[in-house]
């Protein structure tokens, strides 16, 4: 790999996106240090979707420069929408896991299946090597006895946690969360949160979450970026943005009024 310490793992510069008329980035600049985990908050249709979409490769841009892990999206002499080779670009991508909002199971396969598939056929893994990992995550999502299940039989929580399972057989460096618990019902939400908040403990992993859920900007992020309009407004270390939890600022009040 050519990234440095000092490197961000994502680097955007002056990007700008547009649908058609529709500017969705304007001068976009953003930048994730390794192992920083970032959460990106705004209003429905502010393009926070957009951004993790441009990273998957899943939507080109028109302007500016994007780069991960020193890895540029465009390559000298590269053709396509991104200006760059399918192997390029799929190089880009095997260092990235992303989790939908719609987990994006594959109905068919059993959750040890789903789990044990990509490893196998992107990265080449033994099937015996991918599936005893896959059983170690699926340990580690809380979900070891339902490796036998197909998704239908799994609430929306536990698929959620198949799902993010998933993205970490490929041992991504870069974990991207596109509103993981807008689908699920309130009393669901904590335990997909549970399971991030451990991944937030993982010093190397680099993770960018979009979400509504404050409780995600508050308990799991470094930095939280408020996007509106394509651009971020306002950013900051949580207590920063949202005050100090209260438990904090009560032992903040008694040391300044005995010291
Ligand atoms: N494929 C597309 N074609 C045309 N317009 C699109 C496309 N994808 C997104 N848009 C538009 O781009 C804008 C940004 O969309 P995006 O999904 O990134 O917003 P968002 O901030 O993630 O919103 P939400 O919180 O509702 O998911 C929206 O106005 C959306 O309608």
């Amino acid at each position: 790999m050519t990234d440095k310490p000092s490197q961000p793992i994502i680097e955007f510069s002056n990007v700008t996106k547009r649908f058609g008329t529709l500017t969705v980035l304007d001068d976009f600049n953003f930048k994730v240090a390794k192992g920083e985990k970032v959460t990106l908050i705004g209003p429905s249709g502010s393009g926070k979707s957009t951004v993790l979409r441009i990273l998957m490769t899943l939507e080109p841009f028109q302007e500016g420069r994007l780069a991960l892990a020193g890895m540029s999206y465009h390559e000298p002499n590269g053709k396509g929408p991104f200006k760059a080779s399918e192997k390029h670009l799929h190089q880009i991508r095997s260092h990235i896991g992303m989790v939908f909002q719609s987990f994006n199971l594959f109905p068919h396969m059993t959750v040890l299946r789903n789990v044990v598939e990509a490893p196998v056929r992107v990265l080449g893994l033994p099937r015996g090597e991918a599936e005893c990992r896959a059983v170690d995550l699926l340990a580690m999502v809380g979900l070891a006895d339902k490796k036998d299940h197909y998704p239908s039989q799994l609430s929306g929580g536990q698929q959620q946690r198949v799902a993010i399972a998933r993205a970490l057989a490929m041992r991504p460096r870069v974990l991207l969360f596109d509103e993981p618990t807008s689908a699920l019902d309130p009393q669901l939400v904590g335990e997909v949160l549970s399971v991030i908040r451990g991944l937030a403990h993982e010093h190397d992993l680099t993770m960018l979450l979009v979400t509504h859920e404050m409780r995600f900007a508050r308990e799991v992020s470094d930095r939280v970026c408020f996007f509106d309009k394509g651009r971020i407004c306002e950013q900051g270390e949580p207590n920063a943005i949202f005050g100090a939890p209260k438990e904090e600022r009560t032992r903040e009040f008694l040391q300044s009024v005995l010291s």
